[in-house]
């Protein structure tokens, strides 16, 4: 590598968006990962953070892709679907849990149409208004639907009735926007949340331990979310029916405590089994039961 590329990594620059609806997720999440934003300044859009030679570098969401292809960043936190619209060859690395929608294809509520075969009958030539182009292009090549694309940046939902358009392809989770103005979805294109981006060049260059040290840390996250920790003191006579009723990741862990004829076993399990979980241990005889967050599981 050239020697003016390597002292230009001296900082890994993680692209985040700048506003609107993934920045707060994305800036909790890597939080909880270590990369902490020190700035005082708002309007601040290159941030250093509390992980030493990690800069938070603040973009347009949809520029994102285009821009961690280009190298202006390592890797970058975007939206699946704007990864698919600018086509930008980079890598998906790590699916997030947050910014979880669909992109739709939706008609007026008063037309007689109820799927994309009715509409290909039905309606032939309409425009559709949209911010994803290629998305949409592509989608329409598919299912063979003859349309204009009207090409907008956002506001779909309001152009039917403006006139500015027939239908359109937009992105939906709980439906209230569509309903509000007259809208029904129609089809279902593509699913889309947040996701890890990575400039593929620097995943496989001599600087990619660094790159990949924060990723094990972001998956450790990701892990973690969702899983407890349980703590709880078992008699000696009690503890095989216990450890019988836990799940855990490998087998529950166990210590005797000091001067008693118990033991404290210690188990992770799903948030959403908790309550099953702590029932079983209880009837099978475990008591002072403690339950805890767990902030990252590193594999
Ligand atoms: N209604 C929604 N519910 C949940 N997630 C969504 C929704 N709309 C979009 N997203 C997700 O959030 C990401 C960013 O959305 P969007 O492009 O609308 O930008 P924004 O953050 O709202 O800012 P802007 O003001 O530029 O629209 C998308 O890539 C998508 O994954
Ligand atoms: O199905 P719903 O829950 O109603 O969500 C759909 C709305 O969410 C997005 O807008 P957003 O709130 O991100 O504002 P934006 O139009 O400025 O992007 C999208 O553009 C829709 O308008
Ligand atoms: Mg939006």
């Amino acid at each position: 590598m050239r020697f003016w590329l390597k002292l230009w990594v001296r900082f890994l620059k993680v692209a985040i968006p700048n506003k609107g609806r993934l920045q707060q997720p994305t800036l909790q999440f890597l939080t909880q990962v270590g990369i902490k934003p020190l700035a005082s300044d708002e309007r601040a859009l290159m941030i250093p953070t509390s992980w030493d030679g990690v800069q938070l570098v603040m973009m347009r969401t949809e520029d994102i892709p285009n821009l961690v292809e280009a190298g202006a960043a390592e890797i970058g936190i975007t939206g699946h679907d704007y990864v698919t619209e600018s086509k930008a060859d980079v890598e998906e690395l790590i699916k997030l849990d947050f910014g979880k929608a669909k992109i739709v294809l939706a008609v007026p509520q008063n037309w007689d149409v109820e799927n994309v075969e009715d509409l290909r009958r039905k309606k032939n030539g309409i425009r559709i208004a949209t911010k994803y182009y290629n998305i949409a292009k592509e989608y329409l090549d598919k299912v063979d639907i003859d349309a204009k694309i009207v090409k907008i940046s956002g506001a779909a939902e309001v152009m039917p009735s403006l006139g500015a358009a027939d239908a359109i392809i937009d992105v939906v989770s709980t439906g209230t926007t569509l309903k509000l103005h007259g809208l029904k979805p129609i089809d279902e294109i593509l699913q889309t949340y947040a996701v890890v981006i990575g400039n593929k060049y620097w995943m496989k260059s001599e600087e990619a331990e660094r790159v990949n040290l924060v990723l094990t840390m972001m998956k450790g996250v990701i892990s973690a979310r969702g899983r407890k920790m349980i703590f709880m003191n078992v008699d000696d006579s009690k503890l095989e029916d216990v450890i019988s009723s836990l799940p855990a990741m490998l087998s529950p862990a166990i210590s005797r405590l000091s001067k008693t004829n118990a033991w404290e076993v210690i188990t992770v399990a799903e948030e959403s089994q908790l309550p099953e979980v702590i029932a079983k241990a209880k009837a099978a005889g475990a008591r002072d039961i403690v339950v805890v967050n767990i902030e990252k599981v590193v594999k």
